[in-house]
């Protein structure tokens, strides 16, 4: 067989699978179905955590699985490792399979570390020489020294998931599915886990389930993005991701932007195109307010904010402002803080060099600033709006602050950022000191 015909070859084929759980008000009213005469009364509700998903996945592809809490990410994957069956639908699954669904699932935690991989190697089909073999490549990845001869069930998650990542990746298996288990894994181990599977597991399909979208866009070759039990889409990691954050900002933030919106002149900005713009909630304002932040609209290179950002991105951030008195000079800036608030970056127009920026009392005024996203981790980042007044970038009135307005989550593509950002290294020499 030719290695293009090997490679198109469908390893996972899922076909309109559902998974039906029946659903009790009461734990009372499980009896009280079993015990109806002649079975017919129901006293459930059947929830859907999976509703007729098709799906076939190749040879040697990575594919993500996204969708938010609760949409059957982990109900298909375990119904595709075969320890769930669905309730309709079949399932073709060829080759051998390692999960690290469930973290756990195949140790036994009265085992030690180096017990629970023989084990593992055991319910792989290997035999003891052959897991002899690969013992020392298992131990250093899992790199968990001295704990590999202590019981598994005193380890800490990290330790556990370090161990657990190594077996089964190990085990060479054709199929690798991992759930949100490696998340509990530091951050250098994840990078290192992210890295095998991209350089060592060329021929082996992967599928993972995550929430950090960053490791979608760097590992993933297609996604599915699950909703209630369904597939709405698949597609591009990029596209995929892009689809599934502006849902859940719909969600989160109440977004009323539509899709299409025309990008606007500053003389086409009228009330009614300002009408499809985002509302500040009253409630994230502060400062004196007499002149505040009514409605706001983010572009990212001319278009609107699709759901990520990277590096090189021009960013407009357009927001109208209503003001209650005549202001000779006003300062305008961002900030843009991770999730734990540490501020990030930000700017104002003072220290940009913009000055004697004028507000007249009682009109509507449309601000836009121009920013580019620069290099930094992947992650959540906020944006705060504020609008001083005065001169001096230390001294004058806050008149308004928009706290946390949009949430930009920023993905790193092809790319790691060590740290909050990267710092190259300017010059480096070797000097030979001797023999
Ligand atoms: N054993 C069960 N009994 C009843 N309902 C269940 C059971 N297992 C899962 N569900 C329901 O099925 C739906 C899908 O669950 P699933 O765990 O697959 O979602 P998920 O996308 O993996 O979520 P998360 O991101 O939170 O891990 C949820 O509504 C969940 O409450």
């Amino acid at each position: 067989m030719g290695g293009s015909i090997v490679e198109q070859e469908i390893v996972i084929k899922a076909n309109n699978i559902s998974k039906i759980y029946k659903l009790y008000a009461k734990p009372e009213d499980r009896i009280k179905e079993a015990f109806s005469v002649f079975g017919t009364k129901e006293y459930h509700k059947d929830h859907f955590a999976l509703k007729n998903v098709s799906l076939e996945i190749k040879r040697g592809e990575t594919v993500g699985i996204i969708g938010k809490n609760g949409s059957g990410k982990s109900t298909l994957l375990k119904i595709l490792a075969d320890v769930l069956s669905p309730t309709n639908g079949t399932v073709f699954v060829h080759g051998k399979v390692t999960s690290l669904l469930e973290l756990g699932a195949g140790f036994n935690p009265e085992y030690s570390g180096i017990e629970n991989i023989y084990l593992n190697g055991t319910i792989m089909g290997y035999s003891k020489e052959q897991m002899n073999g690969k013992m020392k490549s298992i131990l250093d990845f899992a790199d968990i020294g001295e704990y590999v001869h202590q019981s598994v069930k005193t380890y800490s998650s990290g330790m556990f998931a370090r161990l657990a990542f190594s077996v089964m990746v190990h085990l060479d298996p054709d199929i690798l599915i991992v759930d949100e288990a490696l998340s509990v894994g530091d951050i250098f181990f994840q990078q290192k886990c992210n890295m095998y599977m991209k350089n060592n597991m060329k021929n082996t399909t992967k599928l993972l389930v995550t929430h950090d979208m960053n490791s979608i866009a760097n590992l993933a070759d297609r996604c599915f993005v699950l909703d209630k039990g369904q597939v709405v889409f698949q597609g591009e990691p990029l596209e995929s991701i892009e689809y599934y954050i502006k849902s859940l900002h719909t969600e989160t933030f109440g977004s009323t932007v539509k899709d299409e919106v025309n990008i606007l002149s500053n003389a086409d900005k009228t009330s009614e195109i300002l009408a499809s713009w985002n509302e500040v909630d009253r409630d994230k304002l502060g400062g004196a307010l007499e002149v505040r932040i009514d409605k706001y609209l983010i572009e990212v290179n001319d278009e609107l904010y699709k759901g990520y950002i990277q590096e090189g991105d021009e960013i407009s951030i357009q927001f109208s402002v209503v003001t209650e008195k005549d202001i000779d000079s006003a300062i305008f800036g961002y900030i843009i803080s991770d999730k734990f608030g540490n501020n990030i970056f930000g700017e104002n127009t003072v220290t940009s060099g913009f000055k004697s920026l004028i507000l007249k009392k009682n009109k509507s005024i449309v601000v836009t600033m121009q920013i580019a996203w620069p290099e930094i981790k992947e992650g959540e980042y906020f944006l705060t709006l504020g609008i001083g007044e005065g001169e001096h970038e230390l001294q004058h009135i806050i008149q308004c602050w928009a706290h946390n307005v949009h949430k930009f989550d920023c993905i790193t593509p092809k790319k790691t950022i060590h740290c909050l950002f990267n710092n190259k290294i300017k010059d480096v020499q070797l000097l030979e000191i001797g023999t």
